[in-house]
């Protein structure tokens, strides 16, 4: 029977300013997914390879997405789910997220897209909900539309598309650590003050408008988190140091992936986001703490399939 193999793309959630509404979508970094139409009815997951994760259906987000969609969609016929994970688990760039939304964009494409990008979005969301413990959306949304999204609500689910400026950059740094979302999440506060609130939402503000215009100096300027990385920063080694090397090094902004351990930079051009890229290896190679580092564009197209 037929079967695809897919890209499923990396993803910078939050983007500073915007916790649970803001992301976009890396180019280089992603896991490669076959899904595979078989005559027997259900869901199997048949290979992981990369990182040891679990095989049963109920279990893996992949497995759950893929269930909720299938048991709506009832098609007469099931589906294998083979997963190479090249995105590690709890490293802050959306690796559940790359599953989760994987079997049910390659399910819908053996169907014949009979669904469309919200759907899915809105069938990944319960995958996602199994690893964070919370139905958000913004890693999915940029995995699944491309670019930079934003969340305008999760029920019901509504996103916007918003325009990536040409020659952004990220430069990542992933300290070898595992930090899982639902750890992440419940460190912190349930109020916020509303002179932080003012700032935050001022900032998102203006970081939407500085995309649309491609105002660099706007999105320098918006680029801030007074609400999530005064509390998430402490689980992430010399995260101030690292941010401060970053702006020396000539960056836009910089600020926590997703949920951490990652740090995202963003830069124009590709010669200054490889300066940045230096400056924090030599941060970290100084203290010792283990890592690695990337440099990327901003993936406009998203999930794609590859063969
Ligand atoms: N297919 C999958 N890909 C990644 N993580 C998965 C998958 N299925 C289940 N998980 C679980 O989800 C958790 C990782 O998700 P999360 O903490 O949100 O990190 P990330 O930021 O990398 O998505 C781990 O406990 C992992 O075992
Ligand atoms: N908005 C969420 C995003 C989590 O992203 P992940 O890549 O760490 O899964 C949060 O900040 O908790």
């Amino acid at each position: 029977m037929k079967e695809i193999k897919i890209f499923s793309p990396a993803t910078v959630a939050n983007v500073a300013c915007g916790f649970d509404v803001l992301g976009f979508c890396l180019a280089t970094i992603g896991d490669e997914m076959i899904i595979r139409q078989t005559d027997k009815k259900g869901i199997k997951i048949v290979k992981i390879e990369g990182y040891d994760l679990p095989f049963e259906v109920e279990k893996n987000v992949a497995g759950v997405s893929a269930l909720a969609m299938y048991n709506d969609l009832k098609p007469d016929c099931g589906f294998e789910i083979e997963i190479y994970k090249k995105i590690k688990p709890g490293s802050g760039i959306g690796s559940s997220s790359a599953s989760a939304a994987g079997s049910v964009f390659g399910m819908n494409s053996l169907l014949g897209n009979p669904l469309n990008k919200t759907q899915l979005t809105n069938y990944a969301m319960k995958g996602e909900a199994l690893a964070s413990q919370s139905e958000h959306a913004d890693n999915l949304a940029p995995a699944i539309f491309g670019g930079f999204t934003l969340v305008k609500s999760t029920h019901p689910l509504q996103i916007i598309e918003l325009p990536t400026p040409s020659g952004l950059y990220v430069t990542l740094i992933h300290p070898q650590i595992e930090i899982k979302t639902s750890e992440s999440r419940a460190i912190l506060p349930k109020d916020i003050p509303l002179k932080n609130a003012i700032t935050q939402w001022a900032n998102v503000g203006s970081l939407v408008h500085g995309l649309h215009t491609s105002n660099y100096d706007l999105i320098k300027d918006s680029l801030n988190d007074v609400v999530i990385e005064p509390h998430r920063k402490q689980l992430i080694p010399h995260f101030d140091n690292i941010k401060s090397h970053a702006m020396e090094a000539g960056a836009l902004g910089c600020a926590i992936s997703g949920s951490g351990p990652s740090i995202f930079v963003l830069s124009k051009g590709e010669v200054v986001a490889k300066t940045v890229e230096q400056a924090l290896r030599n941060v970290y190679s100084e203290t010792g703490v283990a890592f690695e580092t990337y440099v990327s564009e901003i993936n406009t197209e998203g999930i794609k399939i590859l063969t």
